[in-house]
């Protein structure tokens, strides 16, 4: 995907998948492209262009998450979401809202990780076809005298001869796949320090994050013998020889870097840590303050202990979300709202936009369902009136049980599908059409709309 995306074509990358809510997809963009000017800038004033945090506010399933989410995606960015209310639970301890910075690094590494594993991979495939052709067809120990004993002169020469030839012939039938069944012994790594979690009581999370390493790196690794087939032990072999080959500082090193300045933190349910001026909510002001004191100096820019190194959050984009049905942005303590400068109201969805949700973004439901019964070879398609009636019911039951917005999709698609998915392939065979039509529709689903007790529990 190109990164250097103009904030136009990150909106329409940003529509193949989200619809509506214009306003936020066009602040999440300026927000990228803004990174992407950072990067290009005179070094001198790089480090004095702080992110434009983002405050998103919208009910439960418009889209805030989904947004957040592509956008990272797009930009091939660590990105990570955390609820700002699991900090307020019992048992929480500052420290531990810095645990967001840490995820968001552990993404990282893996992101780094896995484009350096690919690297190599090339390379590390060479290995493993080395390592299952010597469990196959051990080679000859030492190389040959030619006066070796008790043997005639040239023999050891022949055996060494039919030897290679033979593992050359195995080589090939390893490598397109001929012998994937057959299976061999390999030495597997075993995970280290097992139980070192254990180790919790009264220490905090970086120290213990430092133990565990210290721990893993004392113990020695050890190896199991394990049989299985060439195919298995091609994808585990392949996995273990690629992390030797990549170099883990380097690995550590990027990961830093692209977290510091390329990563997302997205912090849902900000609304929940807000004081509330209206009363009614639960949990004690001073903790839900106490959590948005912490909470500052990682969005103000800040320097966090990560068992990869010290991360620097000034660059970091920080997404946070709420619907402040019970509170409102200006309850939050100020310095924390004026690292927010950005607010978007996302809309609430309406039942045209439900219809175009079911049916148009690139991973809309219906094209999953699709997808899935295809793998059957049963053909399912959609009438639009069908879809309609769908979208209605599902605003319906938002309205009158519980708004879960584009959420409420997903039960009411699965209920409408679920016998069809149970008898697939039992009594509706391959090659099947399956038309989902208004009857069908009203057969699921219109009995349970009506019955306001049983849709609470169903839909
Ligand atoms: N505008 C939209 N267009 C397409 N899909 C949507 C839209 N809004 C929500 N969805 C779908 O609904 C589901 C929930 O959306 P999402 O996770 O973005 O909710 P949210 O607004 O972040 O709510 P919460 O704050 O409760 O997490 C996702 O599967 C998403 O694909």
């Amino acid at each position: 995907m190109n990164k250097n995306l103009t904030p136009r074509q990150i909106v329409a990358e940003l529509d193949k998948y989200i619809i509506g809510q214009k306003e936020a997809k066009r602040n999440v963009a300026i927000a990228l492209r803004n990174r992407w000017r950072r990067m290009n800038v005179k070094e001198e004033i790089q480090g004095e262009i702080v992110p434009n945090n983002i405050l998103m506010i919208g009910a439960t399933g418009v889209g805030k998450t989904e947004i957040a989410r592509r956008l990272a995606h797009l930009a091939e960015a660590p990105f990570t979401k955390v609820e700002a209310s699991k900090f307020t639970e019992v048992g929480y301890v500052g420290r531990d809202v810095e645990s967001m910075i840490r995820d968001l690094v552990e993404q990282a590494v893996d992101m780094v990780k896995t484009a350096k594993k690919e690297e190599v991979r090339e390379k590390a495939k060479d290995i493993v076809e080395g390592i299952i052709l010597d469990a196959l067809i051990p080679p000859l120990k030492g190389s040959p005298t030619p006066h070796a004993t008790g043997m005639g002169k040239d023999q050891p020469e022949d055996e060494r001869e039919l030897n290679e030839k033979t593992r050359e012939r195995f080589r090939e039938k390893i490598r397109n796949g001929e012998m994937d069944e057959r299976k061999i012994e390999i030495d597997v790594k075993q995970n280290a320090a097992p139980g070192v979690g254990m180790v919790g009581g009264g220490m905090d999370e970086a120290s213990m994050i430092n133990l565990q390493e210290m721990l893993g790196n004392m113990l020695p690794k050890k190896t199991k013998k394990r049989k299985v087939t060439i195919a298995e032990a091609r994808k585990i072999l392949l996995e273990e020889e690629s992390a030797k080959l990549i170099d883990m500082d380097e690995v550590k090193e990027e990961a830093l870097k692209k977290a510091e300045n390329t990563g997302i933190v997205f912090i849902d349910e900000v609304d929940k840590i807000a004081g509330n001026s209206r009363g009614g909510q639960g949990g004690p002001d001073v903790s839900r303050e106490g959590v948005q004191r912490d909470m500052l100096p990682i969005v103000e820019g800040s320097a966090v202990n990560t068992k990869y190194g010290i991360v620097h959050t000034d660059h970091i984009l920080f997404i946070a979300a709420g619907a402040f049905h019970f509170s409102k942005p200006s309850d939050l303590i100020p310095e924390l709202q004026g690292r927010f400068p950005i607010r978007v109201e996302l809309d609430n969805l309406t039942k045209e936009d439900f219809l175009s949700i079911l049916k148009e973004p690139k991973n809309a439901l219906t094209k999953q369902y699709v997808a899935l019964v295809q793998a059957e070879e049963v053909e399912l398609t959609f009438q639009d009136e069908a879809l309609e009636r769908l979208a209605e019911i599902a605003f319906q039951i938002n309205e009158e049980v519980e708004n879960i917005g584009a959420r409420r999709l997903h039960t009411v698609m699965s209920k409408l599908l679920n016998e069809i998915l149970f008898e697939i392939p039992d009594t509706i065979g391959p090659n099947a059409r399956i038309v989902v039509d208004n009857a069908l529709v009203e057969e699921k689903l219109a009995g349970l709309v009506k019955d306001k007790d049983l849709s609470q529990y169903i839909l």
